[in-house]
C-alpha cells in the first residue's frame, strides 16, 4: 500500500507541475487523512481512485478527459490555447476502481504503431480531444500515416489549414521533419500557436537520421510548442543499427497483452524510491487500457465546426486592407502598389512596377480567383485617382465577374477608372480590348519615355484558360498577351491574369508575382509544395516566378497570405463603389447616390 501511496503522491506531484490548476487536486490528496496513511485495504485504494477521479476532471475539463463516446453535444470547443494535460486512457488499481490516466504535454510515445487498434484508436481520440480544445488557429496537426486511411475522419480539416492530409512516405516524413525544425527554430515568433506531430508508424524507408532527427525535436519540442505522438517507439531493431533511447519529454506508453504500462511521466516518477541494487519501477504500478478510438462520426462532425470556427476566426474585411489615408492618396509614379492580404496580422503588399510587372492567379474553379481579383481592383482604386490609374476590366467566366461596375437600372454607379468593362464572355470583344491595349503600348513605345508620367493601365482578366482556348480568338489573344507581357510593363502596362489552367511561357515568364489559390500550386515552380492543401481564403504569394528556395530556409519571397471574401460584405461593397462614383464625377449633380 505505501508503494499505490507513494506514485499516488508522484502522480499529484506530476500533475502539480504541469498543470496550472493542479491546486485543488494536491489540496484533495493533501487532505487525505493522515490516520488513514499506510492503509492496506480496498477500501482505501477505491478511496483514492475516486479522489483521482475528481482530480482528473478538474485536470482535463471538458473534451481533454470527457469519455468520448459520451460527450454532450454542448460541450464547447476551442477553450484553451495550451493545455497541459490530456487523458490517454484508464488505470485499473482493482478490477472495479479505476481512475483516468492523464499524460503530459510533452510528448506520448507507443512501442508498438498504429498496426496495433489501440494504438491508431489512442492516436485518434488524443487528437480529438486536443484539436477539440484548442483555441480557433492556435493548434496545426501535421500526421504521418503509411496506411493513408487512419486519420481519414479529420478531412473536414484539411482545407482549414488546420491539418494537411497525413504524408504516406518517407518524402513527406522528411519535409515534415523539415517543417518541425523550422517551427522550433522559429518558436519565439508565435508564441501562441502550437504544432502537434503525430506519427501512426514510420514509413517503409525511414532512416536511422530521420529518427535521430525526431529524437532532437522531443528534446526541443515542448519549449517550442512542437508536441509528439509517436507509433514505434523505440523504432524497431531492423531500422535502425543502434537503438535509440527513450524519447525525451515523452510518457512511454508499453503494449502488454491486454493492458499496457504507463511509464513514468517526464520529470515524475510513480513510484518510491527502491533500495540500490533493487529493480526501478517501470512505470504506474496499475494496469492500464488505453482510449477507445472516437466513432468517425463525432470525429467529423468536430472537425466540420473546427474547420468552420477556423474560416470565421480568419476572415479579413476588405475594410482592412484599404488604405487608412483616404481616397487616392497613392502616387502611381514609380508604380502601383496594393494590399493583397494578410500573412499573420502583417499587410501583404504587392506592387505592379518595373520589377514585378505583371502577376498570375492560379486557382482550381471556387477557389477564390473572382473574389481576390476584387480586392485587388478595390485596393487599386482607393489607392489612386482615375488620372494615374486606367483598367481594363475583361470576363470570360460567364459569371459576370464585373457586373456591378458597369451602370444598370436598379445602381446607375459605375467605376471612373474603368475603359472597358467585360460583362459577358464575348471572346471577339475581349481580343478587341487586348488590340487596343498593344496599340497604345505602340504609342507608349514611340512617344513615351520608358517609365513616364503616363496613366498606368491594369488589365485584370477573369479567368483566362476559356479565351486562350478558343479556336478561333485563342492564338491572337495569345500572342497580345505576349507582347504585352514581354514590353508592357516598362511602359506602365501591367497584366493581372486569374486562370485555372496555366498560360503559355511566353504569358507567364514576365509574370514574376505568381499567386496559388487553392488547387493553383501550377503557378509555382514544380519543385515547390508550398501550395499543397491551402484553405479556402487563402493563398501563396511569391515574388520570385513562384521558385521555392532551399529546404528549411525562410522564404522571403514567398507568403503564405489570408485574402478577404468581398461577396461576403455586399452592403460595404456597394458602400465603397458609391463612392468611388461620386468621387470621379458621378452622380450628376442634384442626383442622389
Ligand atoms: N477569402 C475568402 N474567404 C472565404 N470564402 C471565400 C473567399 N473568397 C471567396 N470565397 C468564396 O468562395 C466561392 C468562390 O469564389 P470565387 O467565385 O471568387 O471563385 P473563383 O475561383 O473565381 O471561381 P470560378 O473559377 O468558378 O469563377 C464564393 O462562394 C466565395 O464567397
Amino acid at each position: 500500500m505505501a508503494e499505490i501511496r507513494a506514485w499516488l503522491d508522484q502522480a499529484a506531484a506530476t500533475h502539480r507541475q504541469a498543470a496550472a490548476v493542479a491546486g485543488a487536486a494536491g489540496a484533495m490528496l493533501d487532505g487525505h487523512s493522515p490516520t488513514r496513511r499506510g492503509a492496506t485495504d480496498e477500501r482505501s485504494i477505491r478511496e483514492i481512485a475516486e479522489r483521482l477521479r475528481v482530480a482528473a476532471a478538474l485536470l482535463t475539463p471538458g473534451w481533454l478527459g470527457a469519455a468520448l463516446d459520451a460527450v454532450p453535444a454542448s460541450t464547447p470547443l476551442g477553450i484553451t490555447t495550451q493545455p497541459e494535460l490530456v487523458r490517454i486512457g484508464t488505470a485499473y488499481p482493482l478490477d472495479d476502481a479505476s481512475f483516468p490516466v492523464l499524460a503530459p504535454l510533452g510528448h506520448l510515445a507507443f512501442d508498438g504503431d498504429a498496426r496495433d487498434p489501440r494504438v491508431a484508436g489512442t492516436l485518434r481520440a488524443v487528437l480529438l480531444r486536443l484539436l477539440a480544445t484548442a483555441a480557433p488557429g492556435s493548434l496545426l496537426v501535421r500526421a504521418v500515416d503509411p496506411a493513408g486511411d487512419r486519420f481519414a475522419a479529420f478531412e473536414p480539416l484539411h482545407d482549414a489549414g488546420i491539418m494537411p492530409p497525413p504524408v504516406t512516405d518517407r518524402p513527406g516524413l522528411v519535409a515534415l521533419l523539415d517543417e518541425a525544425e523550422q517551427w522550433v527554430r522559429a518558436a519565439r515568433s508565435r508564441p501562441d500557436r502550437t504544432l502537434l506531430l503525430a506519427i501512426a508508424a514510420w514509413p517503409e524507408t525511414t532512416e536511422p537520421a530521420d529518427q535521430a532527427r525526431l529524437a532532437a525535436l522531443a528534446q526541443a519540442g515542448p519549449a517550442a510548442r512542437l508536441h509528439l505522438l509517436v507509433g514505434g517507439w523505440p523504432p524497431p531493431p531492423l531500422l535502425s543499427d543502434t537503438v535509440p533511447g527513450p524519447l525525451a519529454q515523452a510518457t512511454q506508453v508499453t503494449l502488454h497483452n491486454p493492458h499496457v504500462l504507463i511509464g513514468h511521466p517526464p520529470g515524475g516518477c510513480y513510484a518510491s524510491p527502491v533500495p540500490p541494487g533493487q529493480p526501478a519501477s517501470p512505470g504506474l504500478p496499475a494496469p492500464a487500457y488505453l482510449d477507445e478510438a472516437p466513432a468517425n462520426t463525432l470525429i467529423n462532425r468536430v472537425c466540420m465546426e473546427l474547420a468552420s470556427l477556423a474560416v470565421n476566426h480568419s476572415r479579413l474585411t476588405l475594410g482592412e486592407l484599404l488604405p487608412a489615408d483616404g481616397l487616392w492618396a497613392g502616387d502611381a509614379t514609380t508604380g502601383l502598389e496594393v494590399v493583397v492580404g494578410r500573412a499573420g496580422d502583417a499587410p501583404v503588399r504587392l506592387r505592379l512596377a518595373e520589377i514585378t510587372p505583371h502577376w498570375l492567379i492560379i486557382g482550381r474553379p471556387g477557389a477564390g480567383k473572382t473574389a481576390l481579383l476584387l480586392s485587388v481592383l478595390y485596393g487599386l482604386c482607393s489607392r489612386y485617382c482615375p488620372e494615374q490609374l486606367r483598367l481594363y476590366l475583361l470576363d470570360f467566366t460567364g459569371r459576370g465577374s464585373f457586373s456591378d461596375f458597369v451602370p444598370r437600372a436598379t445602381d446607375p454607379s459605375y467605376l471612373p477608372h474603368a475603359r472597358a468593362v467585360g460583362i459577358s464572355p464575348d471572346h471577339a470583344d475581349g481580343v478587341g480590348v487586348l488590340r487596343g491595349l498593344a496599340d497604345e503600348l505602340t504609342r507608349r513605345q514611340a512617344t513615351a519615355p520608358a517609365g513616364g508620367a503616363l496613366p498606368r493601365v491594369v488589365c485584370l482578366i477573369d479567368d483566362l484558360a476559356p479565351l486562350l482556348a478558343d479556336e478561333e480568338f485563342g492564338p491572337e489573344a495569345g500572342q497580345l498577351l505576349g507582347t504585352l507581357a514581354q514590353q508592357g510593363g516598362a511602359h506602365g502596362i501591367h497584366l493581372v491574369l486569374a486562370s485555372h489552367t496555366l498560360p503559355s511561357a511566353a504569358i507567364t515568364s514576365q509574370c514574376r508575382v505568381r499567386i496559388a489559390l487553392p488547387g493553383g500550386g501550377a503557378a509555382l515552380d514544380p519543385a515547390n509544395q508550398a501550395a499543397a492543401a491551402l484553405a479556402q481564403g487563402t493563398a501563396v504569394v511569391n515574388t520570385a516566378s513562384g521558385l521555392g528556395g532551399p529546404r528549411g530556409a525562410t522564404r522571403a519571397h514567398e507568403q503564405h497570405v489570408r485574402f478577404p471574401d468581398p461577396y461576403a460584405d455586399g452592403v460595404a461593397l456597394a458602400g465603397l463603389r458609391h463612392r468611388l462614383w461620386r468621387a470621379g464625377g458621378g452622380p450628376v449633380s442634384g442626383e442622389q447616390s
